[in-house]
Formats: structure tokens, sequence, C-alpha cells
């Protein structure tokens, strides 16, 4: 092993590319990995499946994080270290408001609900995407003809206390999405503030696309079958975006 390895990821500059997409199910990554030409496994340690390969000639490091913000940001900052530039977050949102099942919902910003960013940069500062690389993933889903939406998403740290309700959290989960879908947020997940803090941060670029695959509302779910061809759509619209994008100077 190099001296240059990742600390977690247990890989080097040379296994990665310039662009990256994280997901947060590993089983995402061995997805990703057969859609793309010549792709290698680097990492499952922890769980943070690695594999890079190349789309349409872009050579791409997909990695998983598990689920949350602090994991999220920590793949984030080794990849970013290891030379990435520019990541898209391919994952799985609850709807809001009028977000449908199965839509594929691209982030113009998100509301801070989790505690990792604030590591990185001041409350104060917005959690907004790469304008170039969010137009890319609009112009991928529109492409490939796929139901999708644009606004801002709600990321949260607690799942059983903010997102899914047990009675056990500070605020009715019903209360908080209604207040939120008033102000027409679109999505709620655990992630994509802080992936866009700590790329903005580490002067990388980024941008989040997902498919709403939970009912903020009923909780109902989108049937298996539909979610597991969906994921697959969601994954080659952020490999086209990825392919299609320029360099970002200045983010
Ligand atoms: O589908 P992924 O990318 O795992 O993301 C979503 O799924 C998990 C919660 O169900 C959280 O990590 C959330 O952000
Ligand atoms: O239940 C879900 C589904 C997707 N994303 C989440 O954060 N929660």
């Amino acid at each position: 092993m190099s001296s240059n390895n990742a600390w977690y990821l247990r890989c080097g500059p040379d296994d990665v590319g310039e662009s990256a997409v994280l997901v947060g199910d590993r089983g995402r990554v061995h997805l990703a990995a057969g859609l793309m030409q010549g792709a290698v496994l680097l990492n499952e340690d922890r769980g943070l499946t690695t594999a890079t390969g190349y789309y349409a000639g872009e050579r791409i490091t997909v990695s998983a994080f598990g689920m949350g913000a602090p994991i999220a940001a920590v793949v984030l900052h080794e990849l970013a270290g290891l030379g990435v530039r520019r990541f898209v977050r391919l994952g799985t949102v609850m709807t809001l408001g009028e977000t449908r099942l199965g839509e594929f919902v691209v982030a113009h910003g998100a509301i801070r609900g989790e505690a990792t960013s604030a590591t990185y940069l001041p409350i104060e500062y917005p959690a907004v995407p790469d304008f170039a690389l969010t137009r890319s993933l609009e112009e991928a889903v529109q492409q490939a003809g796929l139901a999708t939406r644009s606004g801002i998403y709600a990321s949260f740290d607690g799942f059983y206390t903010e997102m899914f309700e047990t009675g056990t959290g500070s605020e009715p989960v019903a209360e908080r999405y209604g207040r939120l879908s008033r102000a027409g947020v679109v999505a709620a997940d655990m992630e994509t503030s802080a992936v866009f803090i700590a790329a903005r941060a580490l002067g990388v670029a980024a941008a989040s696309l997902c498919l709403a695959s939970v009912a903020g509302d009923t909780t109902e779910k989108m049937p298996h079958a539909d979610r597991v061809a969906a994921e697959t759509q969601l994954l080659h619209a952020g490999f086209a975006a990825l392919a299609a994008s320029v360099p970002t100077a200045g983010v």
C-alpha cells in the first residue's frame, strides 16, 4: 500500500478519476461497475465500496458511504485529496411538497439540518451546488426522458427522529415536513447539504441527483423492481452528466 493512499478508502491518486459519484448503498457501486467499461474494484473496507471505470470516455470513481453526513463527508474529503474535482451524489430521497414517487430530483440547494457541514463552513454559508454540473444533470435526465423536478432539499441527521415518525423526535415529523413543504422544499435526505458545503470548503464541484423512492407523508415506498430499474437510470444520467461536464473554474 502506498503512503499516498487514503486512510479509509485505501486507494491512491492513480486509482481515481477526476470525476466521482457518491452513493449510499454499496450495492449501487456494483450496479455502477456493471454499467462502466473496465471497472476495477478498489476498496471494500468498512463497507466503503469503491470502484473506478470509464463511461463515455470519462474516468469515474464510484464510492459508497452507507448512510449519513459524517461518513459522506469523509469519503468526499478523501477523494478530493486524491485528486477528484467533480462529485455527483446519486441517491434516494423522501418526497416533500409536490414531488411524486419515481421522480428524479435535482438539488438547487439544501437546508443544512445536519451537523457535519458546520465543521467545514459556518452555518450562514448557503449549501448550493456547482451550477454547471447541476445543469448537466438536468440535461441528462431530460435527454433520458425521465420525470424530473428541481428544487431545494433538506438534509437531516436523525432518520428516526427527524424523517420517520417514532414519537422520539423533538418535533413531530409531519409538522416538520408540513413546514418545509409550505416553504417549497421538494425532498429530504441525509447528506446533500454536507456534500455541497464540504465540496465548497475543499474547492471542488458537487451536485446532487436523487430518486424520490419514499413518500414523506405516507412512507409509501416505490415497488422494489421499479426502484432497481430507476436506480440504473439514475446512474446512467449521473455518468452522462459527468462525461458531458467541463472542468469548472473558481467553484
Ligand atoms: O439512497 P441513499 O444514497 O443511500 O440515500 C438515502 O438513503 C438513506 C436513508 O434511507 C440515506 O443515506 C439517504 O440520504
Ligand atoms: O426513507 C428514505 C428514503 C430516501 N432517503 C431518505 O433519507 N430516507
